[in-house]
């Protein structure tokens, strides 16, 4: 028997990210192991989903009382909705569990970034010692080591080049919003040109680069994404680092629990998918090894690890976003040694950011809390 009670608070369930750990625990049927009480912050009172049981009205998510009683939390609200909750619980005594998708405690000495193929046994650890806030990595973080885990876990690697491709959905659903109505304002703009197929390429291409810099929505990225891209992501660090570069090297060292830390570092992107991030990345290993074993490692690190062979045409088949979308296989590929020398590697690694990037490591840590 679990020691751990199944009174689970689910708050943030109706978001973009709450939607797909939602459809995820139907998939895995997570409700059938727990009594779950759903929360809002802005309709305490109306109808929970089908999945409630007891608990059928929604109760308010600002409610320190209510969300006191659930032995687990889990919260896909947002970092605002932590910062401003997550501190009057504990303060009220509250020694639940606290499963979060938000950045806001990653940090923090008492939390473990979860993502247990990879740190499987820094969670029961910490679990045995009395662990009890459990927050998910960032996406970007998360993708890298659910392809190259094996690489790491093997204590192989010196340091990682990380450039990254990151898709809209990361912004949230407006952002989402804003790239496809973009690409169909670029579109409409030529559209008679298109189909005429006489008419002159360089006469749509001015077309469509004065609709880029004139009418393209940019209210939510900032800047023009559809049609081209954005190569910051998140706030200016004061180092010339964005804060999305600057978790690269701070969250892979914590999820791994690394004893000496693993540089990491490179240049985040924005740019045209919907869901998948991708990683264009250089490593440097610690020794020179024959790629056929390196490629065993990788293949090794989970069974989510879809190894594509760096060969063209198998690689622009299943080594993109519209291979690797709605699932939660990781693709690694173009992994080949380097000029640069026998150590150096380069690997190109994708995943959907929903899943995995935010949602599937924290279904995960209630199935693991519920087993302990
Ligand atoms: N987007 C991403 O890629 C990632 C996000 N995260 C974290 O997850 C948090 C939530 O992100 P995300 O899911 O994108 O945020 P959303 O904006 O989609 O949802 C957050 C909350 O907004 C409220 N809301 C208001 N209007 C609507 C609406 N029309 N449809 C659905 N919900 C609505 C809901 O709260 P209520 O029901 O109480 O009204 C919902 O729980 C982020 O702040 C971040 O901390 C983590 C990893 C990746
Ligand atoms: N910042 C990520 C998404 C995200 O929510 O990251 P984090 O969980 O670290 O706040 C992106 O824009 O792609």
């Amino acid at each position: 028997m679990s020691k751990v009670g199944n009174l689970v608070g689910l708050v943030g369930w109706r978001g973009m990210v709450g939607s797909v750990l939602m459809d995820r625990m139907v998939a895995e049927g997570d409700f059938d192991h727990i009594e779950p009480i759903f929360f809002s912050t802005s309709n305490a009172g109306g109808k929970a989903p089908a999945q409630a049981k007891q608990h059928t009205q929604l109760q308010d998510a600002n409610d320190i009382a209510a969300l006191a009683q659930c032995d687990i939390v889990i919260t896909c609200q947002g970092g605002d909705y932590t910062k401003e909750v997550f501190p009057k619980l504990r303060a009220a005594g509250w020694q639940g569990h606290w499963i979060d998708a938000a950045s806001s405690l990653r940090m923090e000495s008492d939390a473990v970034i979860v993502l247990d193929p990879v740190n499987d046994e820094l969670i029961k650890q910490s679990l045995a010692n009395g662990g009890k806030n459990w927050i998910g990595g960032n996406c970007t973080n998360s993708i890298l080591l659910m392809g190259l885990g094996g690489l790491f876990k093997a204590g192989l690697v010196e340091w990682v080049s990380s450039m990254t491709y990151q898709a809209a959905s990361g912004g949230g659903a407006n952002h989402m919003r804003e790239l496809l109505k973009g690409m169909g304002v670029v579109h409409a703009a030529v559209a008679d040109e298109l189909a005429t197929p006489a008419s002159a390429i360089l006469e749509i291409d001015r077309k469509v680069a004065k609709t880029i810099r004139e009418d393209v929505p940019t209210e939510f990225f900032g800047a023009p994404l559809a049609g081209g891209l954005i190569p910051w992501i998140d706030v200016q660090l004061p180092n010339g680092q964005s804060k999305e570069e600057w978790k690269g090297q701070a969250e892979v060292n914590k999820i791994l629990g690394t004893e000496a830390t693993i540089p990491v570092d490179g240049l985040c992107v924005r740019i045209g998918a919907m869901r998948c991030h991708s990683l264009a990345l250089t490593l440097k290993l610690k020794k020179d090894l024959p790629l056929e074993e390196i490629e065993a490692i990788i293949k090794g690190g989970n069974p989510w690890v879809k190894f594509v062979e760096n060969d063209r045409a198998v690689t622009v088949k299943e080594l993109t976003p519209a291979a690797i979308t709605g699932g939660l296989e990781v693709g690694v590929g173009r992994v080949r040694k380097l000029n640069m020398g026998p150590e150096y590697l380069s690997a190109f690694v994708i995943g959907d950011q929903l899943l995995w990037g935010a949602a599937e490591p924290l279904r995960r840590m209630l199935r693991i809390l519920l087993a302990a």
